[in-house]
């Protein structure tokens, strides 16, 4: 059997250490399932602006094209904060996923049950969640033209950006995040602000619509602002959220401690021709890279997701979310998901013990 190509991209911060302990625990699943894995790795970001000059090297776009699947740890960092726009390392990211066509983004937020009391609301507000946020990737207000900041005849200076979606667009990531409430628990909820913009308007008529092709979908509808609050209120009341690339960022950040940190979130971006790629919800925390202290378990779960989604390993992802699992009963935590009377230990330590509960 031909292996299956994963392209590792590492990124800037706190990116190469976490990549450091995804690729050991997928060694380590490859071995004991006898996988064919053939890994490569490229640059992408600030390492790529530095080595480069650009934030997304042809040769990066290249050998993503020809994977089987990616993986991502992140990108960004204040020293390459005052470059020119394009050259800087989220352009990388954006343009990676612009070009690849990644335009459903799967963020399950789903807490470990040893983890209720690490999250900062109430364990019984948490307890049992188990949400999937789909967020469109491509398109909406991080990709709208025309932008730019402009000086008016008045000497003061605008910054504008445009908020744009296509029905096409909306339809496709309605139909991925339909099909997931079937698979799930069979009800959809899509966030939006359709009572002021006029593009979420027409984001709640598409689904409106699509609605009618999953009668055993219930779909309901919610403006960004309450969605904000009732992910905290009462999260449990959510099964799949479907919304745009804007508010999917920010909700998902949000949701993320519900589970305990965002160092818990993993992420599926996937394209219509089965490519993903597949990355930590969290960026580059430049406040604590280089000092071992990062949470590697979302990239870890965002390792899983792939072996799932993209290669078809279903068993491998099992055993990895099992072995995440596992390590948490047994009270090993990261200084972000540590609670009173947890000993702390670092990623290198979290990574070697999910490889231990694997073996
Ligand atoms: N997908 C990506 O590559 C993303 C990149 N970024 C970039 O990352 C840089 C930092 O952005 P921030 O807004 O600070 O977001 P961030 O997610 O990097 O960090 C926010 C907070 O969460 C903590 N944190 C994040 N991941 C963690 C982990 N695995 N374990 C423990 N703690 C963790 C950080 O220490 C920080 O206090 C910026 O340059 C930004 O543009 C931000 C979000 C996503
Ligand atoms: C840095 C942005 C481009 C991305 C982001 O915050 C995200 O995808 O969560
Ligand atoms: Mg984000």
């Amino acid at each position: 059997m031909q292996a299956k190509r994963v392209l590792t991209l590492a990124g800037d911060g706190i990116g190469p250490e976490i990549m450091q302990q995804g690729i050991r625990v997928l060694e380590t699943v490859a071995a004991k399932f006898n996988l064919s894995i053939k890994m490569e790795s490229a640059l992408i970001g600030g390492a790529a602006v530095d080595a480069e000059g650009q934030p997304l090297p042809a040769s990066t776009l290249a050998a993503a094209k020809e994977s089987d699947a990616i993986l991502l740890g992140a990108v960004g960092g204040t020293q390459w904060d005052t470059l020119p726009r394009p050259q800087r390392p989220e352009q990388g990211l954006l343009g990676i996923r612009s070009q690849l066509e990644l335009f459903a983004n799967l963020r399950p937020a789903l807490l470990f049950e040893p983890l209720a009391s690490a999250s900062t609301l109430k364990p019984e507000v948490v307890a049992g969640l188990d949400l999937l946020i789909v967020r469109e990737l491509t398109g909406g207000i991080y990709f709208g033209q025309p932008r730019g900041v402009e000086t008016l005849d008045s000497g003061e200076r605008e910054g504008f950006n445009t908020y744009r979606y296509r029905e096409s667009e909306i339809k496709r990531i309605g139909h991925v995040a339909f099909q997931a409430a079937q698979r799930r628990g069979k009800k959809l909820c899509s966030v939006d602000k359709a009572n002021v913009l006029e593009v979420t308007g027409l984001w709640r008529e598409v689904m409106n619509e699509l609605a009618a092709e999953y009668p055993e979908v219930e779909l309901t509808h919610m403006y960004v602002d309450n969605a904000a609050m009732q992910l905290v209120r009462a999260p449990k009341q959510f099964d799949v959220i479907v919304t745009g690339n804007m508010f999917g960022d920010i909700l998902s950040d949000e949701a993320a401690m519900l589970t305990g940190s965002i160092g818990m979130l993993p992420s599926a971006s996937l394209a219509a021709s089965g490519l993903g790629m597949y990355e930590p919800c969290h960026g580059s925390a430049p406040d604590i890279a280089g000092q071992d202290k990062a949470n590697p378990l979302a990239m870890i779960l965002s390792v899983a997701m792939m072996l799932r989604h993209s290669l078809q390993y279903p068993e491998a992802a099992a055993a990895i979310e099992q072995a995440v699992a596992d390590v948490l009963t047994q009270g090993l935590r990261t200084a972000d998901i540590a609670h009173e009377g947890n000993s702390i230990i670092g990623t290198q330590a979290m990574g070697e013990a999910v490889i231990k509960a694997l073996n």
